[in-house]
């Protein structure tokens, strides 16, 4: 198969502490083992939420009690959740580019959706208000694909367009907001929202697994009150086990230790390839976003398109993603640009990995 080294959607299995995991997993399991004889709240074993509250106050200055998280296997399965507790006319804006795995979530689902543009600081305030769209998903910590990253100013705007109209919400998706580089960590939208306007959005996807399928909501109390009377009959969907486990994770201090850690690491791999990449391809390149999060853009200033490029690497055994494929509407016109991960691509794979690149892009 090709060669993944840029992929930004995989986490690198080496960097996980299995071994601290598997004795938490042991000490949740040896203590905790009656839980799994029978079915646990919906929203998730409640002493897990409440180490999830205080984790998320702590870190992203998120407010809420226990009560209001959800959790999840997967963000798309607790959208669908959400998805449910909104009116069935409800229109969802989503970033354009965005994610989209959302926006197909949305369609399968028959949800009216609409594009929104957005800028180098998130979502454009401009096409949110001259849009239909009741409900908005941003990804302010670091717009995905384009890791813009939000001020304040722009989360106050957000806010007010919230607050003016009847039935609106902001859907944080909090994704890629534990790494952060040369930004100082802004905190959350939601612990700005002081009238239950904003749903938060979390998953454990990157700083830990993928394979984990640990993702939370933060549902404000209105919203919260609907989920307990539509939603009640629904059974957790994360597993008992994992949910014990990563609460002793997060208790034991191993978490906040880990991604210590791996910030550190993918700080000097992000360095290292970004300077690998500037001495290769010089002033013909030009890096973006990346100030936080595990991947980060860049666009060529030659003239060969985004397919031409990654059908080329392909023949050099090498896969890459464009940022053609986080576009909903048409792709308007621009550089050739190439979403490149770094969490997975190991310092001793630079120097090929980049040299792949470059036959894909001249050859
Ligand atoms: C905006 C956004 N929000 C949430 C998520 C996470 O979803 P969850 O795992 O269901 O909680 C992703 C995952 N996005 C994935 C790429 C998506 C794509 O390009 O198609 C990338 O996910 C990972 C990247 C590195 C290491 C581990 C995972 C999301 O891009």
């Amino acid at each position: 198969g090709l060669k993944k080294y840029f992929s930004h959607m995989s986490a690198d299995i080496h960097m996980f502490p299995l071994e601290k995991w598997l004795s938490c997993e042991e000490q949740a399991l040896k203590k905790k083992k009656k839980l799994l004889e029978e079915y646990i709240d919906p929203q998730g074993v409640y002493s897990v939420r409440q180490t999830i509250a205080r984790f998320l106050s702590q870190s992203r200055g998120v407010r809420c009690y226990p009560e209001q998280i959800v959790l999840g296997s997967g963000t798309q399965l607790l959208t669908r959740q959400l998805t449910k507790l909104l009116p069935k006319d409800t229109i969802y804006g989503l970033e354009e580019p965005g994610y989209q795995r959302m926006y197909q979530l949305l369609k399968s689902e028959d949800r009216s959706i609409t594009s929104l543009e957005i800028d180098w600081k998130g979502i454009r305030i401009d096409a949110l208000q001259a849009s239909m769209a009741n409900v908005l998903f941003t990804t302010p910590s670091h717009q995905f694909p384009t890791g813009a990253i939000m001020p304040i100013s722009r989360r106050i705007q957000l806010l007010n367009w919230a607050n003016s109209a009847p039935d609106r919400y902001i859907v944080e998706d909090d994704y890629d907001s534990e790494y952060k580089y040369d930004a100082d960590s802004i905190p959350s939208l939601q612990g700005m929202d002081g009238a239950s306007r904003v749903i938060y959005m979390g998953s454990f996807s990157k700083s830990l697994l993928p394979g984990l399928r640990m993702s939370y909501m933060v549902l404000p109390i209105p919203l919260l009150e609907m989920y307990r009377r539509s939603l009640h009959f629904l059974m957790s969907s994360c597993s008992t086990i994992t949910q014990l486990t990563l609460q002793a994770f997060i208790e034991t201090g191993e978490y906040q230790k880990h991604i210590k850690k791996t910030t550190k690491l993918y700080r000097i791999r992000r360095a290292m390839l970004i300077d690998k990449l500037l001495d290769k391809f010089g002033d013909c390149i030009s890096v973006e976003g990346e100030k936080s999060g595990l991947h980060f853009l860049v666009s060529f200033d030659i003239d060969r398109t985004e397919e031409q490029i990654k059908r080329q690497a392909e023949e050099k055994g090498l896969l890459l993603y464009g940022i053609s494929r986080f576009y909903n509407q048409s792709v308007p016109p621009r550089k050739p640009t190439l979403i490149l991960g770094f969490a997975n691509m190991r310092t001793t794979d630079m120097d090929e990995a980049v040299g792949l690149l470059w036959e894909a892009v001249f050859n």
